[in-house]
């Protein structure tokens, strides 16, 4: 178990840790969210013994990192996949650290097996793509077998298979009694791998549950309700009634509504008074990302601006109009949805430029 007590760090006039005080238990995988510079690579170097707190104190089954007897087989941790000399092949960085912690040479090969690098082993690292790298750095931290790990951003620059690959790695390793803490950017990743979710905004924790109950206190679920379109009118006059009712209701883009803040019957009944018949009226669950953005939105640091291009095109030349954000609170009374994420397709690693160490 990880325990943080009243853990702060301060740069200077910089607070990047504030006070925090959690525990990251065995066999649930614990997330670590919070907006960038909130805090959670800092929380993470203290953790294992990189920075030193400037007051409060983290412990790993007890005891401080420095005082855990043989610490690389106790924990193991991915905070930073770059961190690895480029010169070396994959092989003989896992050996150095084999060799620095005395675990026998013959569990190297066995964790380049484990992360789907044998292939590569004798690779120089630096030829490795971002995916190669994060799979290098994963098997660094099973190197020792440990029973706690820490994964800072895991599934960075990782292609699908590779993101299930972690996803299923994450869980068995909870599954097996060991303590799992990662931090990830990914929501919908963080949604299908944590059981159980630590929040910091700006240094502080906003929120320590299980993922379930964070949705569930942080965004509220809605109903989908459709009516039938063969009766003209029938939508705008469902619609007032429910608002009448103190349902927040908006139209979504298919032509039926979404109604927040009334329970099913209710919008059932609602509609059978108004003698509106229904074609579809269905329970949504709320998000992860949309409870994540409504909890962490005041505690934001880097906040983008709309780029008005000025002076770069001609009157009149501009592209299409950008896709609407919703904007959390502003005219959306209790609850908010993002719009549907964009596909991003990762990059496929690259071996023809990765040169191979000399045999020495
Ligand atoms: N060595 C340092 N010196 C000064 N300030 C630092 C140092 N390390 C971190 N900080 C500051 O502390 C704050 C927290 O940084 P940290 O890297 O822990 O955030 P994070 O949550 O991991 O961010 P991200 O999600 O972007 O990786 C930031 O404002 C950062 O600029």
């Amino acid at each position: 178990m990880i325990e943080a007590t009243g853990l702060t760090k301060r740069y200077g006039a910089k607070t990047a840790v504030h006070d925090l005080s959690f525990q990251v238990r065995p066999g649930t995988v614990t997330g670590f969210l919070g907006p960038n510079g909130s805090g959670k690579s800092t929380t993470m170097r203290m953790i294992v013994g990189l920075d030193e707190p400037t007051s409060g104190h983290v412990t790993i089954g007890g005891l401080p990192y420095r005082r855990v007897p043989n610490a690389p087989r106790q924990v193991g941790a991915l905070l930073d996949a770059k961190a690895v000399h480029g010169g070396r092949s994959a092989r003989n960085h896992l050996l150095c650290l084999a060799q620095l912690s005395g675990i026998p040479a013959r569990r190297v090969d066995e964790v380049l097996g484990v992360v789907g690098l044998q292939d590569v082993a004798r690779h120089r690292s630096k030829g490795f793509s971002l995916g190669m790298g994060q799979r290098l750095g994963i098997a660094a931290a099973l190197l020792g077998d440990p029973q706690v790990l820490l994964f800072d951003e895991p599934v960075n620059g990782l292609d699908p298979e590779g993101i299930l690959w972690v996803r299923t790695l994450m869980k068995s390793l909870a599954a097996e009694g060991r303590t799992v803490f990662v931090s990830s950017h990914l929501m919908s990743e963080m949604a299908l791998t944590a059981e159980h979710l630590i929040v910091i905004g700006r240094g502080r924790l906003m929120a320590d549950m299980s993922v379930r109950e964070f949705i569930a206190a942080n965004a509220a679920g809605f109903a989908r309700v459709r009516v039938p379109d063969t009766e003209p009118g029938s939508r705008e006059k469902l619609a007032a009634a429910l608002a009448e009712e103190g349902g927040q209701v908006l139209p979504e883009p298919d032509g039926a509504l979404r109604v927040a803040g009334l329970p099913l019957p209710r919008i059932s009944d609602v509609a059978h008074t108004a003698g509106v018949r229904l074609w579809e009226l269905s329970p949504h669950q709320a998000s992860l990302e949309e409870a994540y953005m409504r909890l962490t939105q005041g505690a934001v640091d880097y906040r983008s601006t709309d780029d008005r291009r000025a002076g770069l095109h001609e009157e009149g030349a501009q592209g299409p109009e950008p896709f609407p954000v919703p904007q959390p609170g502003a005219d959306q009374p209790g609850w908010y949805a993002p719009p549907p994420p964009r596909q991003e397709r990762p990059a496929a690693p690259d071996l023809s430029k990765s040169d191979t160490e000399d045999p020495r």
